[in-house]
């Protein structure tokens, strides 16, 4: 059974982060299911179904954190259906155009609602680049307001020259600066505005690592924090006591061979994530609406209810 060239590439780019971002890394998973479907020469419905799934499992030990791309694979693969190879293979494709749909309408709705947070003249700090959070920004400025942005850095990655480049070019003014002068500028913010990578049952946020060292100084100084973030990076397991595992990436982000060679023995860490508390979070913004942290876990269990089992083991390892 042969991997779709595009199913390698896409788990490729994922673990790469070529592509990357909860919502773009879950969207790009779903594609590439579509294609593995649009491609397969499977003979029977059983041979249709373990190559769908083997793709899946490909696409899901890339990255552990980001739980829109297991979400993804178990939208996809929970409406694979059908007597014979054609119709499996017409509700694979179905399901991931359908899921890519239902993304983009999310985040456009969720932005409306983020907007309405945001008073002409606010000014925002962000962290990291989150697609969900820019379309709060993006909406309020359609709705006519001025919104300037103070933008941190994030190293090791750099994500924010990505935000503060979409940002410009939505014409919001940006003040880029180093992750280490983050609670100077809190000062001058009215918001904190984070994107995330997962969302717990309890309400504890999953994003990039900084987040929540900034949330704790931004309940310090007493500036709001406003996770946007759709029903996708909800986690459906946490309902049930698992816990969130947390990337560790390659040490030579943080710094290269050479110049670690010449600073001598020492240990390197690289945590991609980490998790804030939701007693420093002041609202999650859905598309379902915004909601105080510690009451999401009713609108994970009205969209997940119990069910956490994940599609693409084969029956018997659920
Ligand atoms: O932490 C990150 C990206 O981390 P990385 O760069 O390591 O993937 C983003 O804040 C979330 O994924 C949300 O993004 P979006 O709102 O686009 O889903």
């Amino acid at each position: 059974m042969d991997l779709h060239p595009t199913v390698e590439a896409t788990a490729e780019d994922i673990a790469s982060m070529e592509i990357r971002g909860a919502a773009t890394i879950g969207a790009a998973a779903a594609a590439a299911l579509r294609e593995q479907a649009e491609a397969s020469d499977a003979e029977t419905p059983e041979a249709f179904r373990a190559e769908v799934r083997v793709a899946a499992r490909r696409l899901h030990e890339t990255r552990p954190t980001a739980v829109s791309l297991p979400n993804a694979l178990r939208y996809v693969l929970r409406r694979m259906d059908g007597g014979d190879v054609p119709l499996l293979r017409a509700s694979v494709v179905e399901a991931a155009t359908d899921f890519e749909r239902r993304l983009g309408r999310a985040q456009a709705q969720l932005g409306a609602i983020g907007a309405n947070r945001l008073q002409d003249g606010d000014v925002v700090m962000t962290h990291c680049h989150s697609t969900d959070a820019l379309a709060c920004v993006e909406a309020a400025v359609e709705q006519g307001k001025d919104v300037e942005a103070i933008v941190k850095e994030t190293r090791p990655r750099l994500q924010g020259h990505i935000t503060a480049r979409q940002l410009r070019e939505l014409g919001v003014p940006v003040t880029l600066i180093v992750d280490n002068a983050a609670r100077r500028y809190l000062d001058d913010a009215d918001h904190v505005l984070v994107g995330a990578d997962a969302i717990a049952a309890d309400g504890s946020v999953i994003n990039k690592i900084g987040t929540s060292g900034l949330a704790v100084n931004a309940r310090e100084r007493g500036v709001p924090i406003m996770v946007a973030a759709q029903t996708i990076k909800l986690h459906p397991a946490t309902m049930t006591g698992h816990t969130v595992e947390i990337e560790m990436r390659d040490e030579r982000e943080v710094v290269d061979d050479e110049e670690r060679a010449a600073i001598g023995d020492i240990t390197v860490e690289n945590p991609a994530f980490d998790v804030t508390p939701p007693r420093y979070l002041d609202a999650i913004v859905t598309e379902s609406g915004q909601f105080p942290p510690e009451s999401i876990v009713t609108l994970m269990r009205e969209l997940f209810g119990d069910g956490v089992a994940e599609p693409w083991l084969e029956p018997e390892r659920r």
